[in-house]
């Protein structure tokens, strides 16, 4: 008799399964990592072998997880798409389990020789049925429920890597099977440009949890346009429905022989597919690629090991949703459950300004993980992690390990919700977020500690002050032996500081003091070059220093004043004026004049010479051939101000056609209305 409580649990464990299996294979969004999924389905495959009078045919572990999605039309398979057993001891146990089972079903006697087998990875993507008749792929399905799949057909088409026509020794009826799968870099560089699409106010886009999951939704997306969009790889392993020898097929006799001879028909087929020998080369696989797993170019979960003699997989056969010929041995997962212990910001040499989550360590992908990037602020918003939260952690080859997901069922009420520190955690300047850009900035970039070498080497090199010597190795020495702080601190190096450092004799240690004596005397450009203002480079260096001609006049100008240069624009008005609005930045400033550098200062060009300067512009309507951002950065070019409201202080409205409201007030308030050729000659001063 079966207890209640057994019972209770059963039913509990599948309603879960099927929640969760429902998440993952028809909506591409997995709420659990695979191992807690996989703990979940194995306590009911035990519970069920321990009490068979609960198995039903419907239970998950009866049936090929998946599911066919409205939109698409059904493929019944030919041959069923099933799963693989998974080997659960991740040691080395866990290939000589599987040897001694199929030894014992074949009837194989201790005394007979080891059996052979094909060692493969086993590749983290989505498995692919390709239908050539004739040489031509005609259809591609998914595996689906494992007896009717998807038909992606068009999707799969984009996919480079798979022919569409076989060379003529191929049968006429051929299915290949294999695996979609996303390269990591791939998958970098997709959520890179995912990224910058939320930066720039992107609504419906979002970034991928992994590349299985990245895969999985490109192959089954309704629109093929953006599937095309997609990295998509792959990776042939295995068959359906072949014509057999007589009407023209293949005579394979091994697993091995088949993948060569799809592999000379053009399909992808892994290089670190392999014959074993007996148990022991298995262990020995499984330990060599649980080595080379980080470095390799896709994420793998598992090896899988093949019965090689297709005779003997026949002997073999299946139980319900598994070969017996065939298992698959797993590594570590990638992704775990922990817990969010604090979110701190971390900045980079160039004052970029990351949140990063201290974690309660945890074991992911082979290794301890302390903490995961959340990128910037969009990110760590979207995901919404908090302090305290049990996340989803995912950590893949050399990549920096990730939040991917919160769990919000166990979020502790009364969670605040995380906001970037308006200054930089290790300088206290004011920390910037412009226009159109993901990441916050420290603006302290010449006092601040995390920026120190970048600032030193940048101030040195050739194009700004020319310090000679002054390169990589010798500013890390001075920045990590804390012999330099700041920049005037280069000034203030005797002969003594520097024949002190490791490696640096006196004669180098002249060089370099002859040439910091030589730096002194310099131009303004080169000097405010030098400063590494974002977005000031050689050519608005130039142009600043002729249009105030004097440095504290550029350090008292007001953005309305910086915007009269020529070629600057809002953002590196913007930028130079929050840099020298930092004292700490000022304060170096005066430190190097008092350490003896100098220029010769210049006069100002005359006042006003933007046609626009203080005047305040609205847009409305469509012009006939600007687009409204392109006035907009003409008028700001020449010294407008662009509102979004008319009101009495506008002194222009331009507007085209389907103008509304604000046409209407323009009228109301007696404001000049013009339209784009009047735009035009406002321009040009006239
Ligand atoms: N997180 C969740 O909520 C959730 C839910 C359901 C399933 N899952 C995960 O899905 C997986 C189970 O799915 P499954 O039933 O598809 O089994 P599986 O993925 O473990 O194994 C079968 C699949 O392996 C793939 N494969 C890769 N390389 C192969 C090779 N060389 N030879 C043969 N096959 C190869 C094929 O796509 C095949 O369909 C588990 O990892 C499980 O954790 C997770
Ligand atoms: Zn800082």
């Amino acid at each position: 008799m079966v207890s209640a409580k057994v019972q209770e649990r059963v039913d509990a464990l599948r309603e879960l399964l099927h929640h969760h299996a429902h998440r993952y294979y028809v909506l591409d969004a997995p709420e659990i990592p695979d191992a807690e999924y996989d703990k979940l389905f194995r306590e009911l495959q035990a519970l069920e072998a321990e009490h068979p009078g609960l198995l039903t045919p419907d239970s998950p572990t009866q049936r090929v997880g998946g599911a066919v999605l409205d939109g698409f039309a059904k493929v019944r398979h030919q041959v069923p798409m099933l799963s693989i057993r998974t080997e659960t001891d991740i040691e080395a146990s866990g290939a000589r389990n599987f040897d001694a089972r199929v030894r014992r079903e074949l009837g194989y006697k201790d005394g007979e020789p080891p059996l052979e087998y094909v060692a493969e990875l086993k590749f983290d993507g989505l498995a692919i049925n390709l239908r050539y008749e004739q040489g031509v792929l005609v259809q591609a399905a998914t595996r689906g429920d494992g007896a009717i799949g998807e038909d992606v057909t068009q999707n799969i088409r984009t996919i480079g890597q798979i022919p569409l026509r076989l060379p003529k020794d191929a049968p006429p009826v051929l299915e290949v099977r294999g695996e979609v799968y996303i390269r990591r870099d791939d998958f970098e560089r997709l959520n890179e440009l995912q990224r910058e699409k939320i930066a720039k106010g992107a609504k419906n886009e979002k970034t991928f949890v992994n590349p299985r999951n990245a895969a999985a939704g490109a192959v089954r997306q309704l629109d093929p346009g953006i599937a095309r969009q997609r990295p998509l790889s792959f990776f042939a392993y295995g068959w359906g429905e072949v014509s057999p020898p007589e009407a023209g097929g293949p005579a394979f006799s091994t697993q091995y022989e088949a993948l060569l001879t799809l592999q000379s028909w053009g399909f992808p087929v892994s290089t670190r597919t392999q014959v074993a020998t007996g148990a022991d080369d298995l262990v020995a696989f499984h330990r060599a690629v649980g080595g080379e797993r980080d470095s390799l170019p896709f994420d793998i979960d598992g090896v899988v090991y093949k019965v090689n003699s297709l005779a003997l997989q026949q002997r073999l056969g299946f139980v319900s949703r598994e070969p017996r010929w065939a298992v698959a041995h797993k590594y570590p997962a990638q992704e775990q459950v922990t817990t969010v212990q604090a979110i701190d910001v971390y900045v980079g040499r160039t004052g970029k300004l990351t949140p990063v989550a201290r974690l309660e360590p945890v074991f992911v992908g082979g290794v301890t993980v302390t903490n995961a990037t959340l990128h910037n602020e969009d990110e760590a918003r979207r995901k919404d992690v908090r302090v305290g939260d049990t996340v989803i952690v995912r950590r893949a080859g050399d990549v920096i390990p990730e939040v991917v997901a919160v769990v919000p069922e166990k979020r502790a009420p009364g969670a605040a919700p995380f906001t970037m520190p308006a200054t930089c955690p290790v300088c206290g300047s004011a920390a910037v977020r412009e226009e159109g850009e993901a990441d916050h900035r420290c603006t302290g970039g010449l006092f601040c500690g995390a920026q120190r070498k970048q600032a030193i080497l940048h101030f040195a090199q050739r194009r700004a002050l020319d310090i000679e010597g002054l390169g990589e190795k010798l500013v890390d020495q001075l920045v990590d032996g804390n012999v330099i702080k700041t920049l005037p601190d280069l000034y203030r190096l005797g002969l003594v500081g520097l024949t002190a450092l490791e490696r640096m004799g006196d004669k180098s240690a002249q060089n370099v003091l002859a040439a910091l004596e030589k730096s002194k005397q310099t131009t303004l450009p080169r000097f405010l070059f030098g400063l590494g203002i974002r977005h000031v480079g050689e050519s608005t260096a130039r142009d600043l220093a002729r249009h105030f001609g004097r440095l504290d006049d550029i350090m008292a100008a007001s953005v309305e004043h910086l915007l009269e240069v020529p070629d600057v624009g809002p953002v590196v008005a913007e930028s130079i004026h929050t840099f020298f609005q930092q004292a700490h930045n000022r304060e170096v400033v005066e430190q190097l004049r008092a350490c003896g550098l100098g220029w010769e200062e210049g006069e100002p060009v005359a006042r006003a010479s933007k046609p626009l300067s203080g005047k305040t512009v609205v847009l409305t309507g469509t012009l006939p051939t600007l687009t409204r951002d392109e006035a907009k950065d003409l008028l700001e070019t020449a010294g407008a101000k662009v509102a979004g409201s008319v009101s009495k202080k506008t002194d222009y409205v331009i507007a085209g056609t389907e103008a509304g409201s604000k046409l209407d007030k323009a009228r109301e308030l007696g404001v000049t209305v013009l339209d784009e050729e009047g735009l035009q000659r406002l321009l040009r001063g006239g």
